[in-house]
């Protein structure tokens, strides 16, 4: 597998000396799905603006595809590493959103077909076929999403780096973004993500980093949920299903796999049915009210890990 970002010893302070980051060490191969947690202020935007040559540190290395990035030069950097920022109105500025998406392939000095056919290709792919002539200061929130996300496509970045891509969407525009997001993946792109929201997260990873100023943890989702400690002390969530499930299995409800997402949940219900031939036995009414919100509360760090 090829290597598309490296990071050796990323060490970084702010100049007020507030300390950001200590000795990242990661590698991401090319078409990998990866998803970093961390609590707030762990440093993943930090992390990202190094990714993208905002900051900058000396004394250690960055390597995408194989190349130091502080050997690249701004637009080899851009059409390697697409970053979408978490609020939209950072990344749109012109006054239609024609002029926000072909922004980046004009700098380049594109000739003008190639920039508007790049620009119709990006609106396809994030379903804003026809919003060429829109004025993004009036487009909702979900539709200033996909337009952010269609600028920095039209570069037609390697590795797509995103932060928070699912925050403050309604369901549907959430479920959509996802989509979106796993069809650029699988046309190739490596996706990079950084988000708070841990059930729509295994939609999104096949691998989780857990950063906390430093990389804490790396795996698979299931394994890095199946952690409880590792999500106590980074002050962490696993989602609702999983927690659900765990909850379930102490009341007697035996399953192998624990479900990472609903339609996880179906799947192992289902098995479990069919093995049980038609029936899922718990024994909740063996236990007292309160003994089953003990230990549904066990499982939720905002109403016992922090009491
Ligand atoms: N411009 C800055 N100057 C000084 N300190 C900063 C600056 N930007 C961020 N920090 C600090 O660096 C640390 C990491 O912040 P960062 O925004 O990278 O975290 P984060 O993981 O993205 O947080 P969140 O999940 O809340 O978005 C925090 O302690 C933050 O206060």
């Amino acid at each position: 597998m090829k290597e598309a970002i490296c990071v050796k010893g990323l060490t970084y302070s702010y100049p007020d000396g507030t300390p950001a980051l200590g000795d990242i060490n990661i590698t991401i191969n090319e078409g990998e799905k990866i998803v970093i947690i961390g609590p707030n202020g762990a440093g993943k935007t930090t992390f990202f603006l190094h990714l993208n040559g905002t900051l900058k540190s000396q004394d250690n290395r960055i390597l995408i595809k194989g190349k130091d990035i502080n050997g690249m030069s701004n637009s080899e950097r851009i059409r390697k590493v697409g970053i979408v920022f978490q609020d939209p109105d950072d990344q749109l500025f012109m006054p239609t959103i024609f002029d926000d998406v072909a922004f980046g392939p004009i700098n380049m000095g594109m000739p003008e077909e190639e920039v508007k056919e790049r620009v119709k290709k990006a609106l396809s792919k994030v379903g804003l076929e026809g919003f060429e002539e829109r004025v993004p200061h009036n487009l909702s929130y979900g539709q200033k999403k996909r337009a952010a996300l269609a600028a920095v496509l039209s570069m037609e970045p390697e590795i797509l780096i995103l932060d928070e891509p699912t925050a403050n969407l309604d369901p549907k525009s959430r479920a959509d973004f996802i989509k979106v997001i796993n069809n650029l993946n699988k046309e190739g792109i490596t996706t990079m993500i950084a988000m708070h929201d841990v059930n729509a997260l295994p939609d999104l990873a096949d691998r989780v980093y857990v950063l906390n100023k430093g990389i804490i943890a790396e795996g698979s989702p299931m394994e890095i949920f199946s952690d409880w400690d590792l999500l106590k002390d980074n002050n962490l969530e696993a989602p609702d299903i999983f927690k659900f499930f765990k909850v379930l299995g102490c009341f007697g409800y035996n399953c192998e796999d624990l479900p990472l997402s609903l339609d996880e949940a179906v799947e192992v219900l289902a098995r479990t049915i069919e093995k049980e031939n038609g029936h899922v036995h718990l024994h909740i009414h063996e236990h007292t009210h309160a003994e089953v919100k003990d230990v549904m509360h066990s499982y939720n760090h905002h109403t016992t890990w922090h009491e």
